[in-house]
């Protein structure tokens, strides 16, 4: 499933009405076919007969929504059409398709008690105010109507994004639709994943793509993390648990522990044979260690971590420290070594000391900073990061020639010319601990001989499936990382069965 910008969109839609000769009111009929589609499958089979309360602006969102209307009314529902904006702003199309439909209201002329008893009739909203277009300012009929429709308490589908929220980075104008089902035209844009689009969306459904053009070398393919996208690495019955590879988690500080030991042991939950948690001199693991299976050890110079990282297949630096220069040193000397290796929270700032020395790595550094440690290295603000997300994403490739991961309610794996979206809000997952869970599964998976691709791609999934099976239990506001950690075997399951029913083809 494909994920794309607002510019990427425009360009498709620019090119296939150029290349196929198709003017935009094809290209609506293609899209609200698919629309109608999604809405009878999967929220009214049955519309005849129901009305439908349809809320237009004057752009191709608008166009959506009339076309829609349409072919809600020829299928047996009942339509109450109503444009936001007076006649002399529609577009062309949504003056053709407003004309086809017969009947349309005007908003400003919408009495009270006609919009009472229009809601009182009405089985749903269809908003199809703003899509792609919306930009940040909104008019204030405009915000007068989304109060309005907020207020029906009725369920409300969304055309393609919920008007209000902007398309590139999910942010919420000052007001914005509470939408019960968002039905998403072609493909994700970014902004239907991130921000604050979570919020207001309801149920993300997708259409089918309606042939639009589809660049073959786009600058960055971006596209939805999918479970059947894995393999696990294999396993012997007659392996030796060095066979499974050794994790090393260079973590915890004093007042932050129990962020190592929760690295070190989720790591150990992702199969691999043996995971340890090295401290240096200012905290001693050893003193505390909460979980027996892990090997835990101290070190003091780097002669000292270097022997101690003898037979380690995958080292993740960084869950509970803090910055300290010295470890520049400690993180370049692992660079140079065989070892892969993951950067998280507290070793996080090193990368701008070591920007010069990236390239001596033998192994491509996977780094897993949240927006507020992103921002940080680049010496923003959170607030830029989360209103241009993908630009941040691709400087951050392009300035530091590193594998990233960063956290957020959408997760995003980007690596060379790639992006994954991990969509799957889960408030319980905004807990302390569960950034630490993840970079240990990273680095489990890692150890095992995975590729980085695959070691951040199965570490996301089952971090986020494990974090679903604890929110079942614990619901979303008592679960802690420790339940996430606890519930890694159902993430692993989870994969392992997709895995199994794709070779069962
Ligand atoms: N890509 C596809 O497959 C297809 C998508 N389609 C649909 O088209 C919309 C995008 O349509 P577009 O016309 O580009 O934009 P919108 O309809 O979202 O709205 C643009 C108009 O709204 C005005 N606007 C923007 N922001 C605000 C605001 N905050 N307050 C008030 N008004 C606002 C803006 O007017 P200007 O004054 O700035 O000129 C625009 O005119 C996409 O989302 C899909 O739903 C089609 O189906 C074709 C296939
Ligand atoms: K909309």
């Amino acid at each position: 499933m494909n994920v794309y910008t607002v510019e990427e969109m425009r360009e498709r839609d620019r090119n296939t009405m150029i290349q196929h000769n198709m003017d935009i009111l094809t290209l609506v009929d293609r899209a609200t076919d698919e629309i109608l589609d999604v809405l009878v499958s999967s929220i009214c089979p049955q519309p005849e007969g129901k009305q439908f309360l349809v809320v237009c602006g004057k752009g191709n969102n608008g166009a959506d929504g009339l076309s829609l209307a349409g072919k809600l009314k020829n299928l047996g529902s009942r339509v109450v059409a109503i444009m936001i904006q007076p006649q002399e702003f529609w577009s062309e199309e949504v003056r053709t398709l407003a004309h086809s439909l017969g009947e349309v209201f005007i908003w400003d002329e919408v009495s009270v008690e006609r919009w009472d008893e229009w809601v009182a009739g009405s089985r749903y909203i269809v908003d199809a105010i703003l899509g792609t277009g919306c930009r940040g300012e909104m008019e204030p009929a405009v915000a007068a109507a989304i109060a309005q429709i907020n207020e029906t308490g009725l369920p409300v589908i969304s055309l393609d994004l919920p008007s209000g929220i902007r398309g590139n980075n999910g942010q919420a104008c000052e007001i914005a639709i509470k939408a019960t089902y968002t039905i998403v035209v072609d493909g994700y844009k970014t902004g239907n994943l991130m921000g604050s689009s979570s919020v207001y969306s309801g149920e993300l459904l997708l259409t089918k793509e309606v042939g639009l053009w589809t660049s073959s070398n786009p600058d960055y393919k971006k596209t939805m993390l999918e479970r059947n996208q894995q393999k696990l690495p294999s396993r012997s019955k007659a392996a030796h648990k060095y066979d499974f590879g050794k994790l090393v988690v260079i973590g915890g500080s004093r007042g932050m522990e129990g962020a190592g030991f929760l690295a070190a042991m989720a790591g150990l939950r992702t199969g691999c044979g043996v995971s340890q948690l090295l401290s240096c001199e200012n905290w001693e693991a050893r003193k505390m260690s909460f979980y027996p299976e892990l090997m835990v050890d101290t070190f003091f110079d780097h002669q000292g971590l270097m022997e101690k990282l003898k037979k380690t297949n995958a080292v993740v630096f960084g869950p509970g420290t803090v910055y300290v220069e010295r470890d520049v040193e400690y993180v370049q000397e692992i660079m140079e070594s065989d070892i892969p290796l993951v950067l998280d929270g507290g070793a996080i700032p090193l990368l701008n000391d070591l920007r010069d020395r990236i390239q001596l790595s033998k192994h491509r550094l996977i780094v897993t900073p949240h927006t507020g440690e992103m921002a940080r290295l680049f010496r923003v603000t959170s607030r830029d990061v989360l209103e241009d997300p993908v630009y941040f994403i691709t400087s951050f490739l392009e300035s530091y020639q590193v594998d990233l991961v960063m956290k957020g309610p959408c997760t995003v794996i980007a690596s060379g010319q790639e992006m994954f979206f991990s969509y799957g809000p889960n408030s319980g997952m905004a807990t302390a601990g569960s950034g630490d869970v993840l970079s240990g599964l990273i680095g489990g998976f890692l150890a095992q001989g995975c590729s980085n691709e695959e070691a951040m791609k199965s570490g996301v999934l089952v971090h986020q499936e494990a974090g679903n099976a604890a929110r079942k239990i614990y619901g979303e506001r008592s679960m802690t990382s420790t339940d996430i950690l606890s519930n890694i075997y159902k993430g692993i399951h989870g994969l392992e069965q997709t895995i199994a029913e794709d070779v069962k083809g």
